[in-house]
């Protein structure tokens, strides 16, 4: 008797205090079961749209229900011909990803395998990771340069960081002069040995950005995240064009053909998928392997829960061409750990990549059910939620 999916589980968890997070202050975690009572693990996105997303699960979920969980390429273009209004809405297929990483789980778990060894093996023992969400409440260079200091004492050699405060679309000249001070504060008490990133969050028009390059590449970042608004690809060339620093984005991409838009196109150096809405682990290794072929390193987006941070790790272990792993692990609420029994802690700015089958991690099943948060996430008309806390001034 083939085994089957029998029910498909979206379980909203969080803060009893909401503002507790930096970021992210829920996570959607995905429980697959099948018919022979077996459990996968998976996690879909949670900005902005926890409620959209909770019933686009329920929407996915109706395709993959009584399929077999082993095909995950079967079931993936099901979804898709169903779907129907292109796949390219993002709810849906943040929904398809997370239930698509749970089959994997649930494939390694059968098989008594690692998600890595179904992925082509170790390609390295350890994942080197840079910190995010490790400047809640930074405001001055000062609050900056103290925070990464303790960071990079806890053995990061990556931070990355957003020093624009409350600039949106353009930056005056006042404004680079205090991202610039943030910057230098953090580069002047890192030193040359430590990576910095400067994370945009894709809010700039090109000629701000353009300036914002100026002003920063003196610093040497490792790569200048995100920094044009996401749907402005011309204005990303002009970037491309003028700016001569390195770029990375990613996060926000779904579907395979995102993915290659920006690597024929030129318009990135390194490219940052999410496997909880690239298209789970059966698209996002298929966009490793397209990076591949132009030559691009991979630095997946890692913002959200620790079933996400689980099978990134996972790839990371896999893919040849690995830059550096965005971790928020030791910044995120002490629940987040839990979940995951603390099985994937950063020692000395590394992951060791787990090897217990499927994701690599167990889930506490009983603190699951006691962080059931109901609602949509916690909204500060002051402060995007995209940016880590307290630090949109
Ligand atoms: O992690 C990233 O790169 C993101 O852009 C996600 C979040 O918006 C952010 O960094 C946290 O503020
Ligand atoms: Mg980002």
């Amino acid at each position: 008797m083939t085994e089957t999916i029998s029910s498909v589980d979206a379980i909203v968890v969080g803060e009893k205090n909401p503002t507790a997070a930096t970021w992210a202050g829920v996570s959607i975690i995905v429980k697959v079961t099948t018919s022979r009572g077996a459990v996968g693990w998976g996690e879909a996105v949670p900005t902005l749209r926890v409620g959209p997303v909770v019933e686009a699960i329920k929407e996915a979920a109706r395709v993959y229900v009584g399929r077999d969980p082993h095909n995950v390429e079967a079931n993936l273009r099901e979804w898709y011909k169903h779907d129907f209004y292109m796949a390219r809405s993002f709810e849906s297929t943040t929904a398809a990803s997370a239930i698509d990483i749970a089959s994997w789980d649930l494939i390694g778990k059968e098989l008594g395998a690692p998600l890595y060894e179904l992925l082509g093996g170790r390609s390295r023992d350890k994942v080197r990771v840079y910190a995010n969400g490790w400047y809640s409440d930074a405001v001055s260079p000062a609050d900056f340069a103290e925070k990464a200091r303790k960071v990079a004492a806890m053995g990061y050699t990556g931070l990355k960081f957003d020093p624009f405060g409350k600039y949106f679309d353009w930056i005056d000249e006042k404004g680079l002069e205090e991202a610039r001070a943030r910057v230098k504060a953090v580069r002047d008490v890192v030193g040359d040995g430590v990576d910095i990133m400067i994370e945009h969050h894709g809010r700039f028009n090109p000629n701000s950005a353009i300036a914002i390059a100026d002003a920063l590449s003196e610093f040497n970042p490792l790569f200048m995240e995100e920094p044009v608004h996401p749907e402005d690809l011309d204005g990303l060339a002009k970037y491309r064009s003028r700016a001569g620093i390195k770029v990375a984005l990613g996060e926000r991409l779904i579907g395979l053909k995102d993915a290659l838009t920006y690597l024929e196109g030129g318009l990135l150096d390194f490219i940052q998928p999410d496997i909880t809405n690239i298209g789970g682990v059966t698209i996002a290794r298929k966009v490793v392997a397209l990076a591949e072929a132009y030559g691009v390193e991979v630095a997946f987006h890692n913002a959200f829960g620790p079933i996400q941070n689980a099978v990134t790790i996972q790839m990371d272990a896999a893919i040849p061409n690995f830059l550096i792993q965005e971790s928020f692990y030791d910044f995120w609420p002490q629940w987040k750990r839990d979940l995951v029994n603390n099985e994937t802690p950063v020692v000395n700015g590394h992951y060791e990549v787990p090897s217990k089958p499927g994701i690599g991690v167990s889930i506490n099943e009983k603190l699951l059910e006691e962080l059931r948060a109901a609602g949509p996430e916690y909204f500060n008309p002051e402060e995007p939620v995209w940016v880590v806390r307290g630090t949109w001034k």
